[in-house]
């Protein structure tokens, strides 16, 4: 693995150990005919990752972009971790590619494998960190075997491709099981990033439940003041929700 790759994967570790706080803005919800100036403007109001969610339009209904993207995003920012999400079925098959392309980070969904642990390990064989999807039908349970093996997990709180509900409360209920588990086994608590409908008036509760990545996707790239909404989305917006009890949050 080159150096700079070698040095990006350490900083993932290093944040991961300080619980650091970071904003991953979500490039499917850039503008696409400006993608640069929008990932300018993300990476310039201090967005220390990106997140490259790729859907293949099978395990996700939708198609997003691949490897091109990534590769072209490597060249241009150096220094930034690129955090990639494989919305595909049989992510084994695509590892090599986007190890090739510049990801640092390639997390996968565990329902999308037959061998989960095996992806996992030629991930990290790879030189990147590995990190795997809990959708809203996916139970912590499922994970726990290859949780001290992660770097991240990444608790969905929207159905990858299909938008609409979220689940807020569910999403917070794994962010504690997760915690509990980690420590219960002594083992290193992985990055806990939460995806789908992230914005300052949830951010504080699932900060305060134990979520230190961020992804946010359309209450980024929709503001024009990137700074002020990423500023929000670490210290709290002005409003922010109160957590249902037990019902899920409807967009
Ligand atoms: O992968 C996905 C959704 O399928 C996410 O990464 C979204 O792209 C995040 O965007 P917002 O829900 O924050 O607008």
């Amino acid at each position: 693995f080159s150096t700079s790759q070698q040095r990006r994967v350490e900083r993932v570790k290093l944040q991961k150990i300080n619980r650091e706080l970071i904003v991953s803005p979500s490039v499917a919800k850039a503008n696409f005919l400006h993608l640069q100036q929008d990932i300018d403007a993300v990476v310039s109001a201090g967005a220390p990752w990106l997140h490259l969610s790729v859907q293949d339009g099978y395990f996700v209904p939708k198609v997003s972009f691949g490897s091109p993207v990534v590769s072209a995003l490597r060249k241009q920012y150096p220094d930034t971790i690129l955090d990639c999400k494989l919305g595909t079925i049989n992510p084994e098959r695509r590892v090599q590619e986007f190890v090739k392309a510049g990801a640092d980070i390639i997390s996968v969904h565990p329902e999308a494998t037959l061998q989960l642990p095996a992806v996992i390990n030629d991930i990290a064989a790879s030189g990147c960190s590995p990190g795997v999807v809990l959708n809203p039908g996916t139970p912590v349970s499922l994970i726990e075997p290859i949780l001290e093996d992660v770097d991240v997990v990444v608790v969905m709180l929207v159905n990858p491709g299909h938008g609409g509900k979220k689940y807020l409360k569910q999403a917070i209920d794994k962010i504690q099981a997760i915690q509990r588990f980690a420590s219960d086994n002594d083992i290193p608590l992985p990055h806990i990033s939460v995806d789908g409908g992230v914005s300052a008036s949830n951010s504080a509760a699932l900060i305060d439940a134990g979520a230190n990545v961020l992804v946010a996707g359309g209450s980024v790239f929709k503001s024009d003041d990137k700074e002020a909404v990423i500023s929000d989305l670490l210290h709290g917006g002005s409003e922010t929700v109160t957590i249902s009890s037990g019902r899920n949050d409807f967009a």
